[in-house]
């Protein structure tokens, strides 16, 4: 896919980005009678994005009934953990009209009994057992409707992290992580394969500490080991909302 591809927008704020992506949300929503299957991320897209996902919803008069939330990614540390994804994404999803605990597709945490290994493969076998592939042949690829990225200033996008050969290969779709560089550094995460069969991918980053990532993942001919960011798109549609901030390197 060539950078052409993915459009970006860019609003003045990060609670202006957060109702836009809002909105698109709620366009997707609608325009289905169908469940969706919807990957998120932690970091800022849980405690900023996700809260006016659940405003804007519910002042469509839409309710969460069809919708599963996956995770982009997630810390493999104990249930309950502050720096697990599932805590924030949880409690922005508390006042989702409709939505199930059952439809939340939790990661399993280091205190599970099972390995990190185990969490991905597990994980791995829930999304191939639930998510359709896109051309509903049985045994495809999963093809989540929607992948909803944070980034990090380093350009990582889930727990894909710069500087990590063969991304664009990985044969898994969700792969154990030991050394992430930003901490904890034990991680599950889609992997780029798994996010580019999404229908959908839509990258949410905000500040001006996050700028020079942006426009590196701008980049014409930019390498998934130079910019995961970059390389994560989607079938359909990719998406770069952004705040003045994080566009403020862009030409
Ligand atoms: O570690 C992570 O970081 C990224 C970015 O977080 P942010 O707070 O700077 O938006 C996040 O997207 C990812 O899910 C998380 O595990």
């Amino acid at each position: 896919m060539t950078q052409a591809s993915r459009v970006r927008h860019v609003e003045p704020s990060v609670a202006a980005v957060a109702d836009d992506a809002a909105r698109r949300f709620v366009e997707l929503v609608a325009s289905t009678t169908a469940e969706l299957h919807v990957a998120v991320s932690g970091g800022s897209v849980a405690t900023k994005v996700l809260p006016a996902f659940v405003v804007e919803m519910a002042r469509a008069g839409l309710d969460w009934t069809r919708v599963h939330v996956w995770f982009a990614d997630e810390r493999f540390v104990p249930t309950g953990h502050d720096d697990r994804n599932v805590v924030a994404v949880a409690d922005a999803l508390k006042g989702a009209a409709g939505f199930e605990q059952a439809r939340l597709h939790a990661t399993l945490a280091s205190d599970s009994g099972e390995t990190l290994d185990d969490a991905a493969v597990a994980y791995e076998a829930e999304l191939r057992a639930l998510v359709p592939p896109a051309d509903g042949v049985p045994g495809g690829i999963p093809s989540l409707d929607l992948v909803l990225l944070g980034a990090g200033g380093d350009g990582h996008t889930a727990s894909l992290f710069p500087g990590t050969p063969g991304l664009e290969t990985a044969a898994a779709l969700v792969e154990s992580i030991r050394d992430s560089p930003k901490p904890p550094p034990e991680r599950v995460t889609l992997t780029l394969p798994a996010i580019r069969e999404a229908a959908r991918v839509w990258a949410v980053v905000t500040g001006a500490e996050k700028a020079a990532a942006v426009r590196l993942a701008s980049t014409e001919g930019v390498t998934a080991e130079e910019s995961p960011l970059g390389a994560a798109t989607g079938r359909l549609e990719t998406l770069l909302l952004l705040d003045a901030g994080a566009a403020e390197a862009l030409g």
